[in-house]
């Protein structure tokens, strides 16, 4: 269960720009301004308070790009904190009990390259087991059961860089869901991806016993979610069934086709 109590998110004004870390600026500003309800002239809010609870086993976070989907992942496991409000998974609190969340919730991004540091699949999932405390002697069984889990056992030794982007990604899913992660955040996992993969990608994401929480522009993806978010201009503007939420997120952007405007 993840729960969004009047959760916002600002940045002070001199920090808008898109390639600014995510991340850093709402955690330092939060340390600086606190809980208080207003903040300080100067800050862009990049999430406007959103209050919600998310109890369904998938939910898929659809939106424009640069409306907030991103911000909105990255609160949920802690790399954004909220300017205001509280954001609690499964009890803890993101803010307080950050090194808790982090174990429990866990974060795939696009670039799965960013994510894989050693040089083979079996080692870098190795990495992920030995941070779970396994205990040694049962931790190469645990390492072929992950990477059998995500059909790579049989690449488990090659080098990383011989693997397809699709390869690389799963391995990225592989080393997170090794740390058993009570809720997965995926952030675009399928972006850089092909047809096949990225399907074969939010298949597995759809098998998977954890909660997910999937940010993504595939609105075919979004339709498999058992609820869909739209985000639009840091709000979220639609909450529902995916047939309804996919519908109104159509609607919004047909009324901007023609124009590059950003929140
Ligand atoms: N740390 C930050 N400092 C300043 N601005 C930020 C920061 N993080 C995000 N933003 C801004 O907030 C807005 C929402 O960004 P976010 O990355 O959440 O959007 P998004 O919906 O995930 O976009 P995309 O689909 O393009 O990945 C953007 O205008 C972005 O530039």
């Amino acid at each position: 269960m993840i729960e969004l109590d009047a959760v916002s998110v600002a940045v002070p004004a001199s920090a808008s720009t898109p390639a600014a870390s995510p991340g850093a600026e709402p955690a330092s500003a939060r340390r600086r301004w606190g809980r208080a309800d207003h903040g300080p002239p100067g800050e862009i809010t990049i999430l406007h308070p959103t209050t919600l609870s998310l109890t369904e086993r998938s939910v898929a976070v659809i939106g424009a790009n640069g409306s907030g989907k991103s911000t909105l992942a990255r609160l949920l496991n802690g790399l954004v904190l909220p300017t205001r409000g509280y954001v609690r998974v499964h009890g803890l609190d993101t803010h307080d009990d950050g090194r808790a969340v982090r174990r429990m919730v866990g974060f795939v991004f696009s670039d799965a390259e960013a994510q894989l540091v050693m040089p083979t699949p079996r080692e870098d999932v190795a990495l992920s087991v030995r941070r779970t405390g396994v205990e040694r002697s049962l931790r190469a069984e645990r390492v072929e059961e992950v990477l059998g889990s995500v059909g790579l056992a049989h690449l488990a030794d090659v080098s990383v860089h011989a693997l397809s982007g699709g390869q690389k990604q799963l391995l990225a899913l592989a080393g997170v869901l090794a740390t058993e992660p009570r809720v997965l955040v995926c952030d675009e996992p399928t972006t850089l991806l092909d047809l096949r993969w990225r399907t074969h990608v939010t298949a597995l994401l759809g098998r998977l016993e954890q909660q997910v929480v999937h940010v993504t522009h595939d609105l075919d993806a979004a339709l498999l979610a058992d609820r869909v978010l739209v985000v639009d201009h840091g709000r979220v503007v639609a909450d529902g069934t995916p047939e309804t939420s996919v519908a109104a997120y159509r609607d919004l952007m047909a009324t901007r086709v023609g124009t590059t405007d950003e929140p």
